[in-house]
């Protein structure tokens, strides 16, 4: 551990922290380490999210509710901490941004808080097939779901020496019924999605320390739902029934049907959230507030970074200004990483 990187993090903060570097100095020269206050480790968190080069949501990096959740001991305290979050993030539809730092001792086996099982069947997979792995994981624990597309899957917690599961409370998971007001997209089928979106697989790095347990949330852009998890061919593969359903020519792709199925399916997405009280941005919004973003950091006099190929919406890309311009997608810490320590 080097007080290089703790300067570098104090050094973004409004103050003098010169006694507070001394004693960090003195606790990592006894333990090798040292250890974030609450507040500090909540200024970091939310400087990471205004470092995320990726996030087209981060307008509202200041407004994060962080959570330390560092003092849980068993597994309980900590599946106890998630669907304390759970609940108050969604505040009933009304998503708050959030995030819990658990203790590094406990690691979550899923992705995300929140994400429908797969089961295979002769017919192809039901359900969300990024999920098969963690399904079968939850199967060897004794888990079994109902067997439909939208089964929420439980929590795999594990300590380093054993893994455990819960299911989480029904109350913690909102769901939002997806329907076109004009159009029966689904030929009857029932399609739903969950309100909140929740990672449970990265990393928050501040000062030279690694936080591996941080699972957060914000809202969802309605693309990541319309244009991604139902329509992916190895998500949902929604496209070819919406393009039936709304009677398209599908037998040839220069008719576009694909880009009238992808519209009418985010349409649908945010008009259902908007019916149920649920938070949402639609990626025209969203590339607007970015845009502003942009300018307060620019007015702030910091600069921004981003990476291009993630911050542009799956539709309609060149129809927002992020399209056209460059970002410099240098890597700033305190950040958020992908899992395997490597932030992509
Ligand atoms: C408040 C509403 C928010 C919106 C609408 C939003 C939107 C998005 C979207 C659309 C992506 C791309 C996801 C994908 O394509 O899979 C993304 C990525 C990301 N967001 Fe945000 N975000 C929000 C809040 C947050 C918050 C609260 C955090 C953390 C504190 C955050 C951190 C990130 C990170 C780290 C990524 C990159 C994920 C990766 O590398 O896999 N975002 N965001
Ligand atoms: N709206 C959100 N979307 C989001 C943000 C970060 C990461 C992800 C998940 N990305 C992985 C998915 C699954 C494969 C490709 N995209 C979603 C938020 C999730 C948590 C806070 S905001």
């Amino acid at each position: 551990m080097d007080m290089q990187a703790a300067r570098h993090f104090f050094s973004q903060l409004e103050g003098d922290y010169t006694e507070r570097l001394e004693a960090i100095a003195v606790e990592i020269e006894r333990t090798g380490t040292y250890t974030l206050t609450t507040d500090e480790l909540t200024e970091g968190a939310t400087l990471a999210w205004r470092n995320s080069n990726r996030c087209i949501g981060r307008l509202f990096w200041q407004t994060l509710t962080v959570r330390d959740a560092r003092d849980a001991e068993t597994f309980d305290d900590v599946f106890e901490a998630l669907v304390s979050h759970l609940r108050y993030a969604t505040n009933g539809g009304k998503i708050r941004s959030t995030m819990t730092v658990l203790p590094n001792k406990f690691r979550l086996l899923n992705a995300q808080l929140i994400r429908y099982a797969a089961y295979e069947s002769e017919d192809g997979i039901i359900g969300d097939p990024l999920s098969l792995t963690i399904t079968r994981q939850a199967a060897r624990l004794g888990w079994s779901g109902a067997g439909t597309a939208f089964d929420v899957l439980p929590l795999l917690i594990t300590d380093g020496r054993e893994v455990r599961l819960y299911e989480l409370p029904d109350d913690a998971v909102l769901e939002v019924d997806i329907r076109h007001e004009t159009y029966d997209l689904f030929d009857g089928r029932h399609i739903k999605w969950h309100a909140v979106p929740a990672i449970a697989d990265m990393e928050l790095e501040i000062g030279g320390l690694r936080f591996t347990s941080v699972p957060f949330n914000g809202w969802y852009m309605e693309t990541e739902i319309g244009a991604r998890n139902l329509a992916d061919s190895d998500r949902y593969d929604l496209l070819p029934l919406v393009g039936a359903s709304l009677g398209l020519d599908t037998s040839k792709e220069r008719t576009l049907w694909r880009d009238r199925a992808l519209v009418e399916l985010n349409v649908a997405v945010l008009q259902s959230f908007e019916r149920a009280g649920v938070t949402i941005v639609d990626h025209h919004t969203a590339a607007k507030q970015f845009k502003r973003f942009e300018k307060n950091e620019h007015d702030a006099g910091r600069d921004v970074t981003g990476q291009w190929s993630w911050l542009i919406p799956p539709l309609s890309p060149a129809a927002t200004h992020v399209f056209h311009r460059h970002y410099n997608d240098e890597i700033v810490t305190p950040n958020l990483f992908a899992r395997s320590g490597c932030p992509f």
